[in-house]
C-alpha cells in the first residue's frame, strides 16, 4: 500500500492505492499526508492532482479500522481536507469508480472536482450509524445548499456523476481520461486566484424557511430511520452549518461524532455491513465455495408465471440485461402479464433517463412473451414463479425437463415448499434449485437461496452469482419448510395474534414494534402479504387448523395453542389491503393507508368474550420481548438444524428482506446486545406461563452459549464445534 507522487510537467498526481478500494485506513492518510507535504514544499510543483488507483478514487475511511482506539488510527483526515484547501496551489481530484465518505470529504477539500461518467459520489456515513466527521457536514452545505445537501447526508444515497454535475458537487464530467482531463485543468488554473474555490469559507446559502426545512427533515428521518440516532445526528450538524462559522460546525460535527460512536449502532450497522458481504461468499461442508466452484454463465432466461412475483422477477432480469422469455398458461394471462410487466419496464426505463442514462431504452435486456414452452428450449436458465401449489410445480418441472436443454438450471420462486420433491420428478435434479425473490421482485434485495437435498455446487455458484449480477443480496439456506425468512416470521405473526386474542390492540402492537424501527407493524405487514396467503400457509404448516365456524376459535390442538383469526377474517373477505380491509380498513381495494376500522374492533371484542380468553394487557416492553424472542429462539434453531450457514445469514435476510433495523444489526446481533443470558432467562419466563407455545422454548443452542456468557457473536462458531451447516 502507497501513496506515490509524480510530476506530469508542473503537476504532481498523488495516487491513493489501498486495493481494493482504496480506502483510507491510517496508514494511506500518512502516506497521502507526506505526499501532499512534499509536493506543497517542491517549489517545481505549482498544480496537485489526486486520483485513486485501479480506477477507483476512494470508498472513505477504512471501516475496518473502526474499532481501534482513536489514539491508534494516525492522522485525521480532517486536518488533511483543511491543508489541502488552504495550501496556495490549487488541487484537483480526478474521481473514478467511486468517491464515497471520507473520499469525498477529501475531494470537498479539494479546489476542483473532475468525475468520470460513471462515478458515482455520496456520504454513506449514516448507513453506518455515524455521520461524515471530515468536514463533510459542512462543507457540502456550502457547496450544493442546504436542502440538497441534507438529502444526501441523512440518506447515504449514491449520486452518479452526471447528476452530481448539476447538484454542483463536481466541476465536469468526462467520458474517458478522467485523470488527463484533471491535469489539464490544474494546468489552465494555476495562477489564478483560490478564494472562491475553498468551500470553509463560503457562506452557506439559506432559503428563508431554513428552519421549517431542518424541521420536515428531522420528520422524515425519525419515521424513514424509526429508532436510530445518526440521521437526526446529521441533520443537527447540518444546522450546525447553518448557524455557526465553519471551525465552530466542525467542532459540532466532531461531538456528534463522538456521540454516535459511543452508542452501540456503529458497530451493529458496520457489523450489518460486513456480514452482508460475507454471506455472498458462500461455503458448503463439502468445502465448495465461490472460491473453488466457478458458476456457468446465464446468458438467456425464462420466467414462467407472470402476476406479482414473476412480473417482478422478468424486470430484475432486464435489468441486469439478460434477455428474458416470458411465458404464461393461456393469452388471458398472457395478456394482464404482459401489460405489467410492460408497465413496470416503462417505469424502469424512466427512472433511468431520470438518473442520467440517454440510452436507457438499450440499457434494459430484451424481454419476449410466449405461450409456447417450446421457446424455451435454449434458454440458460429458467424460474419458475407460479403460485404456491406443489401439483402444479412438479407438472411444470416434469414438463421443463423434456424440453429444456440438459445444462439449463431450473429454479422454483417458492417462499417454503419441498425444493427435493419437485427436484424428483425431473431429469437433473442436481441443477434445481429455489430462488425465494421477495415482493416487488424488482425492488427487494433479498434473494434466499435454497439448496436441496440434490442441488450440485455448480447450482449454487450459479444461482449466487446471479443473484449479484441482478443486484440482490444472495443468501444461501437449507431446505426446510418456509426456509429461513418466512419459518421465523410466522411464528413472530402468530404471537402477535395472540396478543390481540389476549386484548391487546392490534395498532399498539404495530406502532410498539415499528417504535423499535421495523420498517412495519406485524399486523400492516399481514395485510399486505393477504391474509388468505398467510392463513394458507398457517394451515398447511400446522400453525392453524383448517376447519373454522364463524366466531368460535379452537384454540387448542395436540395440546398446542393456535389462532383461527386469520382464517375467520378471510371467511368475512377481508383478506388484507388487496380488498380493501383486513386487520385495517384502506380507502379501496388495493389502498395503502391503513385505518384503523371500529368495525374490528367490536368484532375483536365479541369474540373475545364467546371464545373467554383471558385478558393479559402488556406493556411496550413485554410486546417487543414476546414477538421478537421467538424470531431469535427460532433462529438458533435454525442454526441448531444446520439450516443456515451462521448467524449473519440470518441477520442479513432479516435486514434486506423483512425491514429489520440495521441499526440493532439483525435479530442474533440483537440477541447479542440484549445479552444471550437475558434473552434465554425471559424466554424461560414465557414458556413455563404458555407451555402451549412451542416457539418459546428455548434452543439448546441458545442455552449452551448463555451457558458460556455472552460471547460475541463472531465468536459463536468457534465456542460450539459440534453445531455446523447441513447445506
Ligand atoms: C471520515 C469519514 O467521514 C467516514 C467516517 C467514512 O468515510 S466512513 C466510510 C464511508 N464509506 C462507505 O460507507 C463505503 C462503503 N462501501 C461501499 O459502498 C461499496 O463497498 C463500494 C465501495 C461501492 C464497492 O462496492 P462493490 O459492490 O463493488 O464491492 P463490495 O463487495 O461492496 O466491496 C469490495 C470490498 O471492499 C471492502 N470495502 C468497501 N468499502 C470499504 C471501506 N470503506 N473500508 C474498508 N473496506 C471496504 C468490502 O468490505 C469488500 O471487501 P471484501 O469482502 O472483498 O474483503
Amino acid at each position: 500500500m502507497a501513496t506515490f507522487r509524480h510530476i506530469c510537467d508542473s503537476v504532481a498526481v498523488i495516487t491513493l492505492s489501498n486495493p481494493p478500494v482504496n480506502a483510507l485506513s491510517s496508514a494511506l492518510i500518512q502516506a497521502l499526508q507526506k505526499a501532499l507535504g512534499e509536493a506543497i514544499r517542491d517549489s517545481a510543483v505549482e498544480a496537485i492532482v489526486i486520483c485513486g488507483d485501479k480506477g477507483k478514487f476512494c470508498a472513505g475511511a477504512d471501516i475496518r479500522e473502526f474499532n481501534k482506539p482513536s489514539q491508534k488510527r494516525g492522522p485525521h483526515l480532517l486536518l488533511l481536507t483543511d491543508l489541502i484547501e488552504s495550501n496556495k496551489k490549487p488541487v484537483v481530484a480526478a474521481i473514478e469508480g467511486v468517491a464515497l465518505g471520507g473520499g469525498l470529504e477529501l475531494a470537498l477539500g479539494c479546489h476542483y472536482r473532475v468525475a468520470h461518467v460513471q462515478a458515482r459520489v455520496g456520504l454513506p456515513e449514516v448507513l453506518l450509524g455515524i455521520l461524515p466527521a471530515a468536514s463533510g457536514t459542512q462543507r457540502l452545505p456550502r457547496l450544493i445548499g442546504i436542502a440538497a445537501a441534507l438529502t444526501l447526508i441523512t440518506t447515504g444515497k449514491y449520486v452518479p456523476a452526471r447528476e452530481a454535475l448539476k447538484l454542483g458537487i463536481v466541476d465536469k464530467v468526462v467520458g474517458e481520461n478522467t485523470v488527463d482531463e484533471a491535469i489539464r485543468l490544474a494546468k489552465k488554473v494555476i495562477g489564478q486566484p483560490l478564494g472562491s474555490r475553498q468551500l470553509s469559507t463560503l457562506p452557506v446559502q439559506c432559503p428563508p424557511n431554513v428552519e421549517a426545512l431542518l424541521a420536515e427533515a428531522m420528520v422524515k428521518v425519525k419515521k424513514q430511520f424509526r429508532g436510530a440516532q445518526s440521521p437526526q445526528a446529521c441533520i443537527e450538524a447540518v444546522r450546525a452549518a447553518v448557524h455557526l462559522p465553519y471551525t465552530e460546525g466542525i467542532k459540532k460535527e466532531q461531538e456528534l461524532y463522538q456521540f454516535l460512536n459511543a452508542t452501540h449502532e456503529p458497530r451493529a450497522q458496520q457489523y450489518a455491513f460486513f456480514a452482508e458481504r460475507e454471506v455472498a461468499k458462500w461455503t458448503l461442508p463439502s468445502g465448495a465455495s465461490w472460491k473453488t466452484v466457478s458458476p456457468q454463465p446465464i446468458h438467456t432466461a425464462a420466467v414462467i408465471g407472470l402476476g406479482t412475483m414473476g412480473s417482478g422477477i422478468v424486470i430484475s432480469l432486464a435489468k441486469a440485461q439478460i434477455p428474458v422469455i416470458a411465458l404464461e398458461k393461456d393469452k388471458k394471462q398472457l395478456n394482464i402479464g404482459s401489460k405489467a410487466v410492460i408497465s413496470l419496464l416503462d417505469r424502469e426505463t424512466l427512472k433511468m433517463k431520470q438518473l442520467g442514462h440517454t440510452e436507457a431504452t438499450n440499457s434494459l435486456g430484451p424481454v419476449r412473451f410466449t405461450l409456447d414452452y417450446g421457446e424455451l428450449r435454449d434458454v440458460d436458465i429458467v424460474i419458475e414463479a407460479v403460485f404456491e401449489n406443489m401439483i402444479l410445480k412438479k407438472e411444470i418441472f416434469r414438463h421443463l425437463s423434456g424440453i429444456c436443454k440438459p445444462e439449463a438450471f431450473l429454479c422454483t420462486n417458492t417462499s417454503g415448499l419441498d425444493i427435493d420433491e419437485i427436484a424428483s420428478v425431473t431429469d437433473r435434479p442436481q441443477m434445481i434449485v429455489g430462488t425465494h425473490f421477495y415482493a416487488p421482485a424488482h425492488i427487494m434485495k433479498l434473494l434466499e437461496v435454497v439448496h436441496g437435498r440434490y442441488t450440485s455446487s455448480i447450482s449454487i455458484s450459479t444461482a449466487m452469482q446471479l443473484a449479484k449480477n441482478l443486484g440482490k443480496i444472495g443468501v444461501l439456506v437449507g431446505n426446510c419448510p418456509l426456509f429461513v425468512g418466512n419459518r421465523l416470521m410466522v411464528l413472530y405473526l402468530q404471537q402477535a395474534i395472540f396478543l390481540v386474542e389476549e386484548g391487546n390492540k392490534l395498532e399498539e402492537i404495530d406502532q410498539t414494534l415499528e417504535n423499535f424501527g421495523l420498517a412495519m407493524g406485524p399486523f400492516q405487514m399481514m395485510d399486505l402479504a393477504g391474509l388468505d396467503t398467510l392463513w394458507g400457509c398457517h394451515v398447511e404448516h400446522g400453525l392453524a387448523r383448517p376447519e373454522q365456524s364463524s366466531g368460535i376459535s379452537t384454540h387448542h390442538h395436540s395440546s398446542k395453542r393456535y389462532s383461527q383469526l386469520l382464517g375467520i377474517l378471510c371467511e368475512k373477505s377481508r383478506f388484507g389491503q388487496k380488498s380493501g380491509q383486513g386487520w385495517y380498513k384502506y380507502e379501496k381495494p388495493g389502498g395503502r393507508k391503513a385505518m384503523s376500522d371500529p368495525w374490528l374492533h367490536n368484532f375483536l371484542s365479541e369474540y373475545h368474550g364467546v371464545n373467554n380468553f383471558k385478558t393479559q394487557k402488556i406493556t411496550q416492553e413485554k410486546i417487543i420481548e414476546w414477538c421478537l424472542y421467538v424470531i431469535i429462539n427460532e433462529g438458533f434453531k435454525v442454526l441448531e438444524d444446520g439450516m443456515a450457514s451462521g448467524p449473519e445469514d440470518i441477520d442479513v435476510i432479516y435486514n434486506s428482506g423483512y425491514g429489520w433495523p440495521k441499526h440493532t444489526g439483525g435479530p442474533m446481533y440483537y440477541a447479542s446486545l440484549v445479552g444471550l443470558p437475558v434473552v434465554l432467562t425471559k424466554l424461560e419466563k414465557y414458556y413455563e406461563a404458555n407451555p402451549d407455545i412451542p416457539g418459546l422454548k428455548p434452543s439448546s443452542l441458545l442455552k449452551n452459549l448463555a451457558a458460556l456468557g455472552n460471547p460475541p457473536l463472531k465468536e459463536w462458531r468457534a465456542l460450539l464445534g459440534s453445531w455446523s451447516s447441513k447445506l
